[in-house]
């Protein structure tokens, strides 16, 4: 366990993912391929067979044009139906071949899109199991580019490798095989100077690759710039921030070009004018190599064939060349998704043993919090809980108060299981946190955050969120958080569409839905997390009656900045810099004469 619970050392991977070396990054990508690819494998061995048939055909061609040449051109040997045999035969099999080939690519794109749709589905899914502390400092817009743009370039991969690469692959072998067939000095000559492909290939991804690296992670850059903006812009227009943020967009857009230029360079300069010298140089080989011998009419087929040959050659090698800056790119993005994949999920908490468990969660004279020298620390050294112990009775109400960063959303944090299990304990209804399964714990604890978060959806479904509860359970929690009146007062009642984030609700409707919400569960304990803070007298009065007529029934710990809302609380708990300052019910703590919760209350008199 780390020293005090600190999650100092914790760095979402998602930002290094760069740091790999080329070969973990292919290493990783394939494994990857073949996880997503899984049912579908079967496909690729069809597509294989199949363009290698396609690449039979091809090389077929230019044999059957250098027998018409030989036996019936050169000689003035017409006979008129084998000839157009032989003719429609070098134009049928490259039709078919071309056929044969489209049909594979369809086949492959469609293992492509089904492996993106796979690997998109099983990233989200982590995505949402993934522990509080990554999103701590994980980027939103570099996490959606995960999901969507990274996922996508798996199709890439397979468009890509098994398609461009594969095909011009067996082409490659079927041609230097059909010229080693027809003359295989010649063919060795022409194998000879193939590895001038590689050395300029090489050359290009020396060139190309940190440019390649850069643009990708630009783009992403560029993805969570307009996500911020977008998502902080009522922020942004209040400060009269639109051109820095313009400025910096722009240099960061001007940087991708840079880089996606640099590429294009490369590619423009290198590689395909070295390609294009290559294909000269072979021709002028081959036809140098006819021009020394002793032509006969039977070398002139083979001319021919050689000729049409290397061009077959030369283009499946510049075809494979040419996918490789797609392929650097593919690469790249499918080890980030890779290494996303890799990021720990949070602690699964499974029923092991379950009854034990079950046991002692209902043991009814437990706290329904017990917390015990409780240390935490988000980062090595600063520590912000200070061996808090504190016991909270089933059914009693709690309210936690205390100035800004005194600690309270991170005892509301650990309370919730968002950070690993930190130094000291606490425990739930009996049970160590860790050992209470999810299922347990979510029907246990519900929360109602600072900022409910609404979905665009109806008013039964906010409440719902998805657990299938039945129109009496949603009614009587709506009555419960009190705001069953105003949700039947709109249009179509439980079914009215709240828009985008609740936008169609006032701050304190919205807090209303986010107690009916929690409420529905049926939890033992309701954790408030400044639910009032940002509501009007009227609805916190609201919520003080709803809380008021759950006292007994809930056990109800509340962090308020208003300390209205928690005046009627059993006991109010203090804390000043991570430590409990001071603790009792309301009368109590305002005796303490220039303590610290009768200084806040009355500040906050004053206030108002
Ligand atoms: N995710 C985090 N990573 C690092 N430090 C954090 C993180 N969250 C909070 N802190 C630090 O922990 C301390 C306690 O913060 P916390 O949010 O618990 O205070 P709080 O009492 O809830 O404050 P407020 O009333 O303003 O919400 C602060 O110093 C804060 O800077």
């Amino acid at each position: 366990m780390p020293a005090s619970g600190a999650i100092n050392n914790w760095r979402p991977a998602l930002t290094q993912p760069e740091k790999q070396n080329a070969g973990e990054q292919t290493r990783r990508a394939i494994g990857l391929l073949r996880e997503a690819s899984g049912p579908d494998l079967h496909h690729l061995g069809w597509a294989v067979l199949f363009l290698t048939v396609a690449a039979g055909l091809e090389v077929l061609g230019p044999l059957l044009g250098k027998r018409l040449i030989d036996n019936h051109l050169l000689p003035k040997h017409l006979d008129w139906p084998v000839m157009a045999l032989l003719l429609g035969g070098v134009l049928v099999t490259g039709w078919i071949s071309t056929w044969v080939r489209y049909r594979q690519l369809v086949r492959l794109s469609g293992v492509a899109m089904r492996s993106v749709q796979r690997l998109r589905e099983r990233v989200y899914t982590h995505v949402l199991k993934l522990p509080m502390a990554f999103f701590d400092r994980a980027i939103t817009g570099q996490l959606v580019s995960r999901v969507t743009n990274d996922t996508e370039a798996v199709k890439g991969l397979y468009i890509q490798v098994l398609f461009v690469i594969l095909d011009s692959t067996i082409v490659l072998l079927g041609t230097v095989a059909a010229m080693g067939w027809l003359d295989w000095r010649l063919m060795l000559i022409v194998v000879a100077l193939l590895p001038f492909v590689l050395v300029i290939v090489w050359l290009y991804q020396r060139l190309s690759a940190p440019a390649v690296t850069r643009a990708r992670q630009l783009r992403s850059d560029i993805n969570a710039q307009i996500a911020e903006s977008i998502g902080g812009m009522t922020v942004l227009q209040a400060n009269n921030a639109e051109l820095r943020f313009g400025q910096r967009f722009a240099a960061t857009n001007a940087d991708h070009y840079t880089q996606r230029m640099a590429e294009i360079r490369a590619n423009a300069w290198l590689l395909r004018p070295a390609l294009d010298m290559l294909n000269i140089l072979l021709l002028a080989s081959v036809i140098f190599v006819f021009g020394q011998r002793d032509m006969s009419a039977a070398e002139v087929g083979v001319l021919y064939a050689f000729i049409n040959y290397i061009a077959r050659v030369i283009e499946p090698l510049i075809q494979i060349t040419m996918q490789f800056s797609q392929l650097q790119q593919s690469v790249v993005a499918t080890a980030r998704v890779a290494v996303l994949l890799d990021e720990a999920v949070a602690q699964e908490h499974n029923a092991a043993g379950a009854a034990h468990v079950r046991h002692a969660a209902n043991d009814e004279n437990a706290p329904a919090a017990d917390i015990r020298h409780l240390d935490f620390e988000y980062i090595a050294g600063q520590r912000v809980l200070h061996d808090l112990s504190l016991q909270i009775p089933q059914g009693s109400f709690f309210g936690i108060v205390g100035h800004t960063g005194s600690g309270k959303s991170t005892l509301l944090s650990l309370l919730l299981r968002y950070y690993p299990a930190p130094h000291g304990s606490i425990r739930m209804n009996g049970m160590l946190l860790d050992e209470i399964d999810n299922e347990q714990f979510r029907a246990d604890v519900g929360l109602v955050p600072q900022d409910p978060f609404l979905l665009a959806a109806s008013a039964r479904e906010n409440i719902d969120m998805g657990r299938g509860l039945s129109q009496q359970e949603i009614e009587a929690a709506a009555r419960a958080a009190h705001c069953h009146d105003f949700i039947m007062a709109m249009e179509d009642g439980y079914e009215t569409v709240m828009g985008e984030g609740g936008s169609r609700l006032s701050s304190g409707q919205k807090q209303l839905i986010a107690i009916a919400r929690a409420l529905a569960g049926k939890p033992r304990i309701l954790l408030l997390d400044e639910a009032t803070s940002r509501i009007d007298s009227h609805t916190e009065q609201i919520v003080q009656v709803a809380l008021n007529e759950l006292r007994g029934q809930v056990t109800i710990i509340a962090i308020a900045h208003r300390l209205s809302t928690i005046r009627a609380a059993d006991r109010i708990v203090v804390l000043n810099h991570g430590r409990i300052e001071e603790q009792g019910p309301h009368e109590d703590l305002m005796q303490i004469e220039n303590g610290l919760y009768q200084r806040l209350y009355l500040l906050q008199q004053l206030a108002a």
